[in-house]
């Protein structure tokens, strides 16, 4: 099961090899706005799944919600400790 940790590191990676057909460099040649839209959007799916949706819902938009944050950090040139030192 991917943690939280190795799916950064496999962000990185492929923000440095920049493969082709990944979600992962387009959204980060969008920008930071675009990604921005896009963690608002996922946060609001998961409010929404938490209401209505159920738990088995609600843990798969949490596991979007992390993954755009995620994004959001590259984009932002932040690593996990730079988020990490605020907890
Ligand atoms: N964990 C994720 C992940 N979670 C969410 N998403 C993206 O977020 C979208 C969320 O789905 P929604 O149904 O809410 O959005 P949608 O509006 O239908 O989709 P879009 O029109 O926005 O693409 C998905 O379509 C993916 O584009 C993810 N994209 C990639 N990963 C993982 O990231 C790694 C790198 O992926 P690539 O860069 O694509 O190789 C791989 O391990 C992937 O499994």
């Amino acid at each position: 099961m991917k943690t939280f940790d190795a799916l950064f590191a496999e962000l990185e990676a492929k923000a440095r090899t920049r493969p082709k057909g990944s979600g992962t460099v387009a959204a980060l040649d969008a920008g930071v706005h675009a990604i921005g839209k896009k963690v608002v959007e996922e946060a609001a799916e998961v409010w929404m799944a938490a209401e209505h949706e159920g738990r088995e819902r609600t843990a798969e938009e949490i596991s979007q919600l992390l993954y755009h944050l995620q994004v959001l950090m590259l984009a932002s040139d932040l690593t996990l400790d730079d988020v990490y030192s605020h907890l």
